[in-house]
């Protein structure tokens, strides 16, 4: 039996892994991952964070000046760069448990780099503010549903995304199969985002998760349609979106900088042990 815990940022939810010393799980097989997000035979969950110790990782390169490692999971056991609304958990149950201070920025090391997290006042059950760094915004593609097609931008936000701007959600149907992408651009697959104009400013958003399929919510895949939407309207630097997901509302900032900040809840609500 080992410990767990599951939380959610806009309803995008996870199982939580604390394992600070490496030393409870050795190798996270995708089986196991597997296990614990099924919804019926296991825990359930979008993904899984496992909460370890930068230098338990012993991998050169992911961040040495954060204390802490975000080791994320897909559903499906893949291994993704980063996860938004993940971090955001992450940094929650890391100052609920006294192992970070929410007073200061908390640095949290990802496969995409370092990303520091702001607590709204200091407080632990506030909104929480990432800073998601520089986003890159590649080439024109395309993105199909059965026999509709589309138009997308592909967006890297440490991981990638497809933003296809449609009339209607519902234009997108049940997201219950993967849309077709271009393998030669997208050779890891992708995240695909479908969006509509709500006002100026103001957009909402479907996602199809690389890895977890349709979710309620995808923090990086917010920040990636915020991109695409700020380029289209030319107000791109210096400027803020509201951006509706089924599962909540994430504010996402472009700064004059070049930097993407990402704002919204994060919720640990229940903990136990488990042998999957
Ligand atoms: N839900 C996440 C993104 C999780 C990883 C993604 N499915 C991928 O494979 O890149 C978020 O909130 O950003």
């Amino acid at each position: 039996m080992y410990p767990f815990l599951k939380g959610h940022g806009t309803e995008n939810d996870f199982v939580l892994l604390p394992d600070p010393d490496g030393a409870v799980h050795g190798e996270l097989t995708p089986e196991r991952v597997r296990a614990l997000c099924d919804r019926r035979a296991g825990i359930g969950g979008d993904g899984v964070l496992r909460v370890i110790r930068t230098a338990a990782v012993g991998a050169a390169g992911l961040g040495q000046d954060a204390e802490w490692f975000m080791d994320y999971r897909n559903a499906d056991g893949s291994v993704s760069e980063m996860c938004g609304n993940g971090v955001r958990v992450f940094g929650r149950h890391l100052a609920e448990q006294g192992l970070v201070d929410p007073i200061r920025p908390v640095p949290v090391a990802t496969r995409a780099g370092v990303k520091v997290l702001t607590f709204a006042g200091g407080a632990v059950d506030g909104e929480i503010t990432v800073d998601m760094g520089t986003p890159k915004v590649l080439e024109e593609t395309t993105v199909a549903v059965g026999e509709r097609s589309w138009p997308a931008l592909h967006v890297d936000m440490g991981n990638p995304h497809a933003v296809a701007f449609v009339d209607d959600l519902a234009d997108a149907g049940p997201l219950l199969d993967a849309p077709d992408h271009d393998p030669a651009v997208y050779p890891a697959g992708v995240n695909v985002e479908f969006v509509v104009r709500r006002a100026a400013g103001h957009v909402a958003m479907r996602v199809h998760e690389r890895g977890s399929g349709e979710t309620r919510s995808c923090g990086t895949g917010a920040c990636a349609v915020m991109v695409a939407s700020a380029l289209a309207d030319g107000a791109a630097r210096d400027t803020a979106y509201r951006v509706d997901l089924p599962g909540g509302t994430l504010r996402i900032t472009w700064t004059a900088d070049d930097r993407i900040l990402m704002s919204g809840p994060a919720v640990v609500l229940a903990e136990g042990v488990t042998g999957l």
